[in-house]
């Protein structure tokens, strides 16, 4: 195998931590998943994966199996006979719009004493630049190295992410420390940016947020797009042909969401301001963000007449199809505002079952929509373009199918006598898309 394996642990057995910890096992190398959530690592050792990833449970299984991949809730032990040690640790965001790094402070108040002589530890989590430097202070170590390598993977592709990754991001002063954590991902065959700590710090934040600032700028031409009757799909078509543009991240939608685009962007800004460096560009994304959730839920206002009262079918819950993830989620954002708004909201995600407060969550789509004045599209499950949306139109009690995500077929929706709306797409006059959804009222009259 084109691999030397290395003894690794990685602190923190969350989506990277885990993904990490069982793709590298799946490499060959030997590694130990720390976790403080003792119930997590219970499960994990006998191969349950709580979080929704194709190909983990498999991985956690073989690693298990073949005995590269183990699990404790003892740091110490973990790292005691490690060459290399992953930090996977949440950085939320703080009150004050900073990333929170009281995890990874105490992690390594934690370990450093009982990492072994020569041991490099790598940060993984997404931290402000200057934290290796930090860290590396924290530790008071001349026998210990610190690399930045930050991920890229993205929720519901984790481990084809991380094995078949765009770059990997070394950052270090210490030439041999890097070329060691290089080396790890030696079978992968991705091409290896090295940096120092301070830039592959930066990189990710930058990363983050550039693709956060390109959906705030596609939301806004889809706007623009509604105004003007024209066709956000054909725009951005037209657009992603240009590879300096790029087709990729051009979906408009209920605005960004997850775990980690809204709190890496705010620590940008905090960064920023704290430097005295002004940031208008990525600050606008976030505001223009912000409103367009509330757009979303406007629109239904508009659409409906009142929100008071109405009866909102809320298909999908979690911040992208493909996880189960609730973190930032502009479907719970939106189901938010509509009961602020005096609406009752039903809710069915096929990856989420949870009782949620004000919101009730259904087991499947077709009780979601059950006597709706209006079904809301948020999360652009596969399944969800399969729905009967002649049986969806028997059970409404409206007629209005708000597809936040542009993601089904108008043409079928159409045929079952409702009304499609969509994000920037174009209506054209006499189209089915023009009619005006009827209220509950009108919906009755029509099917009495
Ligand atoms: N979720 C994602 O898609 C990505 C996340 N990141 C970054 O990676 C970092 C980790 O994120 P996630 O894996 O999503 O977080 P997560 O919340 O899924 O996992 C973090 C894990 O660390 C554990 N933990 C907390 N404190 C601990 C401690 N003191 N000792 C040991 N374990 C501890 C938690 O119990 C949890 O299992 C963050 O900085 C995030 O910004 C980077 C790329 C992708
Ligand atoms: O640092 C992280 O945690 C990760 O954050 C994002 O990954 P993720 O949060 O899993 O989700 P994305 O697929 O990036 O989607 C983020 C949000 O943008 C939305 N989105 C995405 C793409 C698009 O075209 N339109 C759109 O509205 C999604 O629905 C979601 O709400 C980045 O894509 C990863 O590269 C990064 O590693």
């Amino acid at each position: 195998m084109d691999v030397s394996p290395q003894r690794t642990a990685v602190i923190g057995a969350g989506y990277v931590g885990l993904t990490t910890g069982a793709c590298l096992a799946s490499l060959g190398h030997h590694v130990v998943c720390v976790d403080v959530d003792e119930a997590k690592i219970a499960r994990l050792r006998q191969g349950r994966v709580d979080i929704l990833e194709p190909d983990l449970p498999e991985l956690v299984a073989a690693g298990l199996t073949d005995g590269h991949l183990d699990f404790t809730g003892d740091v110490t032990t973990a790292v005691r006979a490690a060459e290399v040690v992953f930090l996977c640790l949440p950085t939320p965001m703080a009150a004050d719009g900073r990333a929170d790094l009281s995890a990874v402070e105490s992690v390594v108040a934690e370990l450093g004493p009982s990492l072994p002589t020569g041991c490099v530890v790598v940060n993984k989590s997404t931290v402000p630049v200057g934290t290796a430097a930090w860290v590396r202070r924290m530790l008071d170590r001349d026998d210990l190295a610190v690399v930045s390598n930050p991920e890229f993977l993205r929720e519901g592709s984790a481990v084809q992410d991380f094995l078949n990754p765009d770059r990997i991001v070394v950052g270090s002063d210490d030439e041999d420390a890097a070329r060691r954590v290089a080396d790890l991902y030696r079978p992968l065959r991705a091409p290896v940016v090295r940096t120092d700590a301070a830039s592959a710090e930066m990189i990710k934040y930058a990363a983050n947020c550039f693709l956060a600032v390109k959906l705030s700028y596609v939301n806004a031409i889809a706007e623009l797009c509604e105004v003007f009757g024209a066709d956000v799909d054909a725009v951005t078509t037209g657009m992603g042909h240009d590879p300096r543009i790029g087709r990729a991240f051009l979906r408009p939608g209920p605005g960004w969401g997850g775990p980690c685009l809204p709190k890496d962007s705010s620590a940008l800004l905090r960064m920023a301001d704290t430097a005295g460096v002004r940031f208008d560009l990525l600050q606008a994304a976030v505001d223009d963000n912000t409103r367009q959730g509330e757009r979303v839920v406007r629109r239904l206002a508009e659409e409906l007449g009142s929100l008071h009262r109405a009866r909102i079918g809320l298909l999908g819950l979690a911040f992208k199809a493909g996880t189960n993830d609730l973190r930032g989620s502009p479907a719970l954002r939106s189901a938010e505002l509509l009961v602020a708004a005096g609406a009752e909201v039903t809710a069915y995600d096929p990856a989420v079952s949870l009782d949620l407060h004000h919101i009730a969550v259904v087991d499947d789509a077709y009780q979601a929509v059950k006597e709706a004045d209006a079904v809301l599209l948020a999360t652009e499950w596969p399944e969800f373009r399969a729905l009967d949306w002649t049986a969806i139109a028997e059970l409404m009690n409206g007629t209005l199918v708000f597809d936040a995500r542009n993601h089904l077929d108008p043409a079928a929706i159409d045929e079952a006598g409702l009304t499609w709306r969509g994000i920037g797409r174009m209506v054209t006059a006499g189209s089915p898309d023009r009619r005006t959804p009827s209220t509950k009222g009108e919906r009755s009259e029509r099917t009495a």
